[in-house]
């Protein structure tokens, strides 16, 4: 059975059609990219994913589930996390502060049953700093826990959203555009960060992503869109020779290189 699986799914904005009969599938393990020219409906197909859209017609799997129709904050609960393209962090606190917020989502005691059974709240309380600590290792920013995320560099800034969204535990990680606006030096980090997560986690991936360096190098499949539709699909060096995806970039004047 198919870890994610899209069957004809559209999405209609009055009368544009940003995306349009996607069937897609990933399998558990994967990394897998979404790649295609600026507006191409990339970052409308992982908000229907995500359910922060509805879909217009077609359906969504997730291991099993039918997902089509679950509203947004059902998707943590699931084992489904992502990353936004603008920074999805709290700039006055603390990185530790930050990664603590993520992980409360996960707590079972709420304010009131904390005051009255407290020792379950103080030991899920210390899970949850022993768990932030897991990833603030993971992430190598250590040095940083202590400062408010407002004073890092974006590049930091966004090792720390990611923390964020691993701190829910995810099974599928959704990562819209996370390299953009960084120096090479911190996207060979994140793309590391990224095959970690599979190979060390056994994490899923989908990502959106325009940096062709990365997407060629960690991704096991890829998937092309054009004008919302699908023109290719398969592993980097498949779509890479692809015909009609050299001719959507070339004639598309994308970000892409
Ligand atoms: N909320 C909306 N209402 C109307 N049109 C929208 C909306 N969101 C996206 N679109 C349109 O849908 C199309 C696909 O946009 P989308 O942002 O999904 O593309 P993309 O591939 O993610 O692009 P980029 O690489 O530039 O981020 C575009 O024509 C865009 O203008």
């Amino acid at each position: 059975m198919s870890f994610l699986h899209l069957e004809g799914v559209t999405k209609k904005f009055g009368g544009l059609t940003a995306v349009s009969n996607i069937n897609l599938t990933v399998e558990r393990g994967q990394i897998y990219s979404l790649i295609g020219p600026n507006g191409a409906g990339k970052t409308t197909l992982f908000n229907l994913i995500s359910s922060v859209l509805p879909v217009s017609s077609g359906s969504i799997t997730f291991d099993g589930r039918d997902i089509t129709r679950l509203p947004t904050h059902a998707m943590a609960g699931l084992g489904m996390a992502r990353t936004f393209q603008n920074l999805a962090v709290f700039k006055h606190e603390t990185v530790v502060n930050n990664i603590l917020t993520g992980l409360h989502s996960q707590l079972k005691t709420d304010p009131l049953s904390a005051a009255v059974f407290w020792g379950r709240a103080r030991k899920e309380e210390l899970w949850a700093r022993e768990r932030a600590e897991e990833i603030i290792d993971f992430l190598e920013i250590e040095d940083l826990r202590n400062l408010p995320v407002g004073t890092l560099s974006y590049g930091q800034q966004k090792r720390v959203e990611l923390g964020r969204a691993l701190a829910v535990n995810p099974r599928l990680l959704l990562l819209d555009e996370m390299v953009s606006g960084m120096n090479q030096e911190e996207r060979e980090d994140i793309g590391r960060f990224v095959l970690d997560l599979k190979e060390e986690l056994g994490m899923t991936v989908l990502m959106v992503e325009h940096d062709m360096g990365i997407v060629m190098d960690i991704s096991d499949r890829v998937c092309v869109m054009h004008h919302g539709a699908r023109i290719a699909e398969g592993t980097p060096a498949e779509v890479s020779e692809n015909p009609d995806v050299i001719e959507a970039y070339l004639g598309g004047g994308s970000r892409a290189a």
